[in-house]
């Protein structure tokens, strides 16, 4: 039975795709498969056991990629199962920047018992006046996934687009409008738009990217968006840019100790991709992953081993090993097989980066005796036998 623990709450849709051979653990260390949204992963020790970890989203910068790698465990994500929640969010934040709906809110609130509120709020409104998002410029640096959605809303709503990704993937770039004008520096994006919108990962190269040097390119009044990752942003640099009234409004979905409290800086609590329908897409799909690498030893949607499809077993075992990605792997498989006198039926090896992954169908059960022997190759993270 595959033991399954779940360090956030993943949605009953997705949970439920687990049969009976299946059993959900509260202990990490016994897990086969651990399922996991945002609880950081860095400093948990990974069991030799573990098999495989699904991310029901798409940032995995809570997930330590490299050791799992090393040890032979296939860290999985969800990408696009939660970008309409979070483009939905976007919109939001693109009103919020323009329009003082806070203000506004928390002075009816505040002036709930005035029995002349009714006249006062036309006093008051105009301090709570803003500006329309029709006709203004929206950059948006990263066309993934969430980007291209957001990119094509903004358009839809009258906004003149830039689009900027390097990287961009061709199932992205065919996602995108042909309203959405490609940007080929990013600093043009600085220079040029009203509304900054950010939707990369966090990695080191984007650590940081929105920095005074950025700033310093920047329109008087820019507004910024980030529901990516905080790190992203310089805190120092931008509260900077705030006060010098550079940047008017900062829209995060990271709220953290330096920013939460700034003027015109307005928080939200990391609720991009808490909606009912991206929690049942996220854990729908991070199980559907999960089960088919638990049962058939396939990839898909990995982001530190690469895709893998061998299809269902149909030979007496299925013989799955992770290794590093280094010359004369195959031969000396099979060289361990032909040994033993077992047949290789069918193979599939593929690999990314310094990870390989290789999958062969044998003719007969294959012995301890066997799994010992390409476990001891040199180069071999992890052996598994699907029989
Ligand atoms: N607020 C939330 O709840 C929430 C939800 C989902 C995702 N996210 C964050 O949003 C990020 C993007 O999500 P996604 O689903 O669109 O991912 P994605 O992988 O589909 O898209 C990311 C895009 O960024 C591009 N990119 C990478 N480096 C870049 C750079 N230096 N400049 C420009 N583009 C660059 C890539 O080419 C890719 O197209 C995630 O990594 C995650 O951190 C947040
Ligand atoms: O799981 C969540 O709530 C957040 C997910 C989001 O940050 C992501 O990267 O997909």
């Amino acid at each position: 039975m595959a033991k399954i623990n779940c360090l956030n709450p993943i949605a009953a849709c997705g949970m439920d795709l687990f049969n009976d051979t299946y059993e959900v653990v509260d202990d990490f260390a016994a897990a086969d498969a651990v399922l996991v949204r945002s609880a950081a992963m860095h400093d948990l020790e990974l069991s030799d056991n573990l098999l495989a970890i699904a991310r029901a989203g798409a940032g995995v910068n809570n997930i330590p990629l490299d050791k799992c790698a090393e040890k032979g465990i296939v860290v999985f994500n969800t990408p696009g199962a939660n970008a309409n929640g979070v483009k939905e969010l976007v919109i939001a934040g693109l009103l919020l920047a323009s329009r003082d709906l806070m203000g506004g809110y928390n002075w009816v609130k505040e002036n709930a018992s005035d029995e002349n509120i009714a006249k006062t709020v036309e006093k008051q409104k105009k301090h709570y006046a803003g500006c329309e998002i029709m006709g203004k410029k929206l950059g948006v640096i990263g066309l993934g996934a969430i980007g291209a959605k957001v990119a094509n809303i903004g358009f839809r709503l009258g906004m003149e687009v830039y689009g900027y990704d390097p990287y961009v993937s061709v199932d992205a770039a065919w996602r995108l409008s042909s309203h959405v004008k490609h940007i080929k520096n990013v600093e043009d994006i600085y220079k040029e738009c009203d509304y900054i919108t950010v939707h990369v990962p966090a990695l080191d190269s984007t650590k940081g990217m929105i920095n005074k040097d950025a700033f310093a390119m920047m329109k008087d009044g820019v507004k910024i968006l980030n529901f990516a990752r905080d790190i992203l942003v310089n805190d120092d640099d931008m509260i900077e840019a705030l006060a010098s009234g550079k940047v008017a409004k900062y829209v995060t979905d990271f709220p953290n100790a330096k920013i939460a409290g700034v003027d015109n800086v307005i928080t939200l609590p990391h609720l991009g991709a808490s909606t009912e329908e991206s929690e049942d897409n996220c854990a729908v799909m991070a199980v559907k992953e999960i089960v088919d690498f638990i049962e058939n030893g396939n990839i898909k949607n990995s982001v530190n081993y690469p895709a893998c499809d061998a299809g269902k077993c149909s030979e007496a075992a299925r013989v799955c090993v992770c290794h590093k990605n280094i010359p004369n792997m195959i031969t000396q498989f099979t060289g361990a097989f032909a040994s033993k006198g077992i047949n290789v039926s069918d193979m599939v090896s593929k690999s990314k980066g310094d990870y390989a992954y290789s999958v062969f169908d044998i003719s007969e059960k294959a012995d301890e005796d066997t799994v010992k022997s390409i476990s001891s190759i040199d180069g071999v993270l992890k052996v598994r036998v699907i029989q």
